[in-house]
């Protein structure tokens, strides 16, 4: 496995980013694997009082008592499944913790992304360490701090098989995003694996 480690040296942050993570044919047969067989769903965001698509399908899987508010949405996990299992495995034995959950997002088109967000919910507990694993089209992850606008803003390409963590308080000082893009770009699945401190 060709397992390259780069560490991004930003004030108030620390993350780390694996490409090839998970080898070409495991990634290949993951990305297949998931997109059929994941329990995909169109959320909904209310937003000065219209009703709009997420631009993404999404999924929430773990332990299914830990119940995770995101968007305003009391959300219940599935059961984790025989693919979500072989990845928390192996990102468990890097990070040296243990997930409870799983949030996963499908950006179809490069119309779909994620808007500017911490990872901040108090589920989370105060400095959550955050495993994203990343399959398909290689997209930027842009990072921007949220008080000091002397900082470029980051971009981190998340390809195919690769896990980037986040620690310590990366939630509390960065905030993150997935842009749209013009360009015509193949799909992409992102697992974000957390762990929820509710009983
Ligand atoms: O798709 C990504 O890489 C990021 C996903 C994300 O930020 C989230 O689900 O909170
Ligand atoms: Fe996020």
């Amino acid at each position: 496995m060709n397992n390259s480690k780069t560490i991004y040296d930003l004030p108030d942050a620390e993350i780390s980013l694996f490409n090839s993570f998970f080898s070409k044919e495991e990634s290949d047969s993951l990305y297949i694997s998931l997109a059929e067989n994941i329990n995909w769903q169109q959320d909904q965001i209310k937003f000065f009082g219209k009703i709009y698509d997420v631009p993404r399908l999404t999924a929430l899987y773990g332990n299914t008592h830990k119940t995770y508010k995101y968007s305003g949405i009391l959300m219940q996990p599935h059961p984790w499944n025989e693919d979500l299992l072989f990845i928390k495995k192996r990102i468990e034995k890097e990070a040296k913790v243990e997930f409870s959950t799983c949030l996963l997002n499908y950006y179809r088109t490069g119309n779909d992304s994620n808007s500017w967000h911490q990872d901040n919910e108090k589920e989370l507990g105060r400095n959550p360490i955050i495993a994203s694993v990343s399959f398909g089209e290689t997209r930027p992850f842009q990072l921007k701090h949220i008080e000091r606008n002397d900082l470029k803003r980051v971009d981190i390409p998340l390809s195919h098989g690769s896990m980037l963590l986040m620690k310590d308080s990366t939630q509390h000082f960065w905030k993150h995003r997935i842009p749209k893009t013009k360009k015509d770009i193949g799909s992409r699945i992102n697992l974000t694996f957390r762990i929820i401190k509710n009983e």
